[in-house]
């Protein structure tokens, strides 16, 4: 059992304020910039294929997502992604259903290519992109976290990336180290693009970090303290996205130490 202590991450990204560009989809774009808001990080949304890769250049940190794609969103992506690549700054690929059709498969496939820091996704979502599921319905898992540990393990070998799974446990892989991550809320899948702003704040957490395998296993507990405190206060999903917002914002150091249910191991 090896530690890993998630405060001194957080209190980076309140300190440093990164720069989060991300390329997502129509859903996420207006909760994704707030929970990355409340975080304490400064999102911007920037999508045009004639700027994508120069935004890239000037950002801490990329993700990308491909829940709404179109053709020249996907080009925008690829541009970026070798960008980012190419500067050495940590990028992040959410692949959204990616199960589901062709388009997505494709699109992901070349989004692979430049090398991805993080891959972050639901446990249906990795096991497809892993070629070990059918993806599960939709954007939404069909699948549990655990389910998928092979294949995140797999996938983060064969990547050279760091393997992140959600779910009612999170797993997070860099191949050798396997991290568990409990908490969160049974609400925060009944909110739509939870998923998608979560990948931003990975983005946030890479932005300097020095390990990303530990950057992004503290992201994940800092986001499942906050559902487990929205969680408190909120008796649907309505409320709780308001909740989950106010959570973040207001999450200190003591209480992330005090939630944070953080185990890591050897990778099976
Ligand atoms: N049943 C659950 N209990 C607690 N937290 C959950 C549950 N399902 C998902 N989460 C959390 O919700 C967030 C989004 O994960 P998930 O729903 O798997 O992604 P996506 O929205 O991309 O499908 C993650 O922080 C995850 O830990
Ligand atoms: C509903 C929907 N349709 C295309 S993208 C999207 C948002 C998915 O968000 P999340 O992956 O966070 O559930
Ligand atoms: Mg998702």
């Amino acid at each position: 059992m090896h530690s890993l202590d998630p405060v001194p991450h957080l209190t980076r990204v309140r300190r440093t304020r990164p720069l989060v560009h991300n390329i997502t989809n129509h859903v996420a774009m207006n909760p994704m910039a707030n929970v990355l808001l409340a975080l304490g990080a400064s999102p911007a949304m920037v999508h045009a294929r004639e700027e994508a890769a120069e935004f890239a250049g000037l950002a801490d940190a990329l993700t990308l997502n491909i829940g709404t794609l179109s053709p020249h969103w996907v080009e925008a992506m690829v541009e970026a992604a070798r960008a980012a690549s190419a500067a050495g700054t940590p990028w992040v690929l959410d692949p959204v259903a990616v199960g589901a059709t062709a388009f997505r498969r494709e699109t992901a496939a070349r989004l692979l290519e430049p090398g991805p820091t993080v891959i972050r996704g639901n446990a249906s979502e990795i096991m497809a992109l892993a070629a070990r599921g059918a993806g599960g319905r939709g954007v939404d898992s069909t699948d549990s976290s655990e389910a998928a540990e092979r294949a995140a393990v797999d996938l983060a070998r064969r990547q050279a990336a760091v393997v992140a799974v959600t779910g009612a446990v999170d797993l997070i892989t860099d191949g050798r180290r396997l991290a568990r991550v409990a908490g969160g809320h049974a609400l925060m899948p009944r909110v739509t693009a939870l998923g998608c702003s979560l990948t931003g704040v990975v983005g946030a957490f890479l932005a300097g970090a020095e390990d990303p395998f530990e950057a992004t296993a503290a992201a994940l507990a800092t986001y499942a303290a906050a559902g487990e405190e929205a969680g408190k206060r909120a008796p649907g999903p309505g409320s709780f996205a308001v909740a989950f917002l106010d959570a973040l914002y207001a999450l200190d150091e003591a209480t992330l130490a005090d939630r944070a249910r953080l185990e890591v191991t050897d990778a099976p």
